[in-house]
């Protein structure tokens, strides 16, 4: 039997509709109950780089790679057998080149009049960028979690209200909360007041300047320890221009910390009789020199030396001879007000800086010192019992004397006159 003519009309609307199909960027086709083709747009075309007319008719065993692409065919033959309607996701190879494509897919059965199946339509968008892309970032994402949780530094993320939007599990181990109870709430909820105050002084200045900001803080661990850390603040970019969350990197230093600062004070020290050392005396002389100057005030200076201390360590050998120095020491550190700074200048020679100290007060001091020192039962620990004695030099800051070296030159001339007059004695600069 010979079909009529579609009408002119219909072979527009139907031409125009081809035309819509074409242009939209998925591959529409419909099949039929064979699961052969009986439309297929452009892209379909482009893909399988075949003409429409060398599509129409065959299927998809011809176009993709059969054993590996069984899923679309079980697919196709549930909208044909059962009717169902499929959205899902489907991996295919194309036959020719072995390439995975990656669809989501929505096929529908096509029914006739009388409701039976005569056939399928489907619409798939080319996924596999979009997955690619997803894989990729996802694994992006765990290499960076990994960092994030395994890296031994704390990183968190705030916002101009000191809230935190981020932490890792070493900060949350340090607030002793998970980082759920963390995120979201401002810092002065989850530690003391003042220690919130002083970490927010560099997000403070992260927000006014909109620069990386970097420097020490200190904040009690769980035990009330005070710990130190090195922390790099970083604004992030927003879209205003105006950084409103900043993401920082603390390292614990403490260690280091206490490092440091025992070096300081090693630095410092002199190990015998944990005075100060002679370096850092005239450090501090310099200074005191300074302030008295520019104050006007007064200021002292004696130089103590044991006298005959060679016969000490000749008589009871060097051990006895350091507990005397030691010893001497804790009792001249015993006698000096907190204000003034005794150190070991020498190998058995001792000074004191007395500010604000009165040539007669200093006279007395130096006397007191020299009586106590001389009457005093040493190295009684290490089984000898002896005493000794001292000479002191004892010199006053002048007006000439612009540097400390001036002054401590006068007294030691005042020391060395106190020995040549034949020890256990104080000598003074004239007019003391
Ligand atoms: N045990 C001990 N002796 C020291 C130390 N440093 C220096 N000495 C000794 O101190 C003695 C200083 O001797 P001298 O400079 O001759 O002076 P002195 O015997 O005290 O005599 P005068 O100062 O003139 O009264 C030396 O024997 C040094 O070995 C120390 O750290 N420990």
């Amino acid at each position: 039997m010979i079909e009529p003519p579609l009408p002119a009309e219909l072979l527009t609307e139907l031409a125009s509709m081809r035309g819509l199909l074409d242009e939209i960027g998925a591959y529409i086709f419909t099949k039929d109950l064979h699961g052969r083709y009986t439309y297929a747009n452009r892209y379909v075309l482009a893909l399988f780089g075949t003409t429409l007319e060398q599509t129409l008719g065959r299927d998809d065993r011809e176009f993709f790679d059969q054993a590996r692409s069984a899923e679309l065919w079980d697919n196709d033959r549930r909208v044909l057998e059962q009717g169902e309607t499929i959205e899902r996701e489907e991996i295919n190879y194309l036959k020719d080149s072995g390439e995975q494509r990656i669809y989501w897919s929505v096929k529908k059965p096509v029914r006739n009049a009388a409701g039976e199946i005569v056939g399928m339509c489907g619409i798939s968008t080319d996924i596999t960028e979009r997955k690619r892309l997803a894989a990729k970032l996802d694994e992006q994402r765990q290499l960076l979690e990994t960092i994030l949780n395994h890296i031994g530094a704390y990183i968190y993320m705030k916002d101009r209200q000191r809230r935190f939007l981020y932490v890792n599990p070493m900060v949350a181990h340090l607030l002793g909360r998970p980082p759920e109870a963390i995120m979201g709430r401002y810092d002065v909820e989850l530690m003391a007041k003042a220690d919130a105050e002083l970490l927010s002084r560099l997000d403070d200045k992260v927000f006014r300047t909109g620069r990386m900001q970097a420097g020490e803080e200190s904040f009690p661990d769980q035990h009330g320890k005070l710990r130190h850390y090195w922390s790099i603040k970083v604004p992030l970019p927003s879209a205003s221009g105006k950084p409103e969350q900043l993401i920082g990197f603390s390292s614990d230093i403490t260690e280091l910390h206490d490092l440091k600062e025992q070096l300081q004070q090693l630095s410092m020290t002199d190990s015998l009789t944990g005075l100060f050392n002679r370096r850092h005396f005239f450090a501090l002389a310099e200074k005191e020199v300074a302030r008295t100057r520019r104050h006007k005030l007064a200021l002292a200076l004696m130089i103590i030396d044991i006298d005959h201390f060679k016969r000490v360590n000749d008589q009871y050998g060097h051990p006895v001879g350091d507990c005397v120095l030691r010893e001497v020491g804790q009792i001249m550190q015993s006698m000096v007000r907190q204000e003034d700074t005794l150190a070991r200048v020498g190998g058995e020679e001792f000074a004191i800086l007395l500010p604000s100290t009165q040539a007669a007060d200093a006279h007395a001091l130096a006397e007191r010192l020299r009586e106590q020192i001389g009457a005093a039962t040493l190295a009684a620990c290490m089984g000898t019992a002896l005493s000794v004695t001292v000479s002191i030099g004892l010199a006053h800051l002048q007006a000439a004397d612009t540097r400390f070296d001036s002054l401590y030159t006068r007294a030691d001339q005042m020391l060395y006159q106190a020995k040549h007059g034949g020890r256990d004695r104080l000598c003074a600069e004239p007019g003391l």
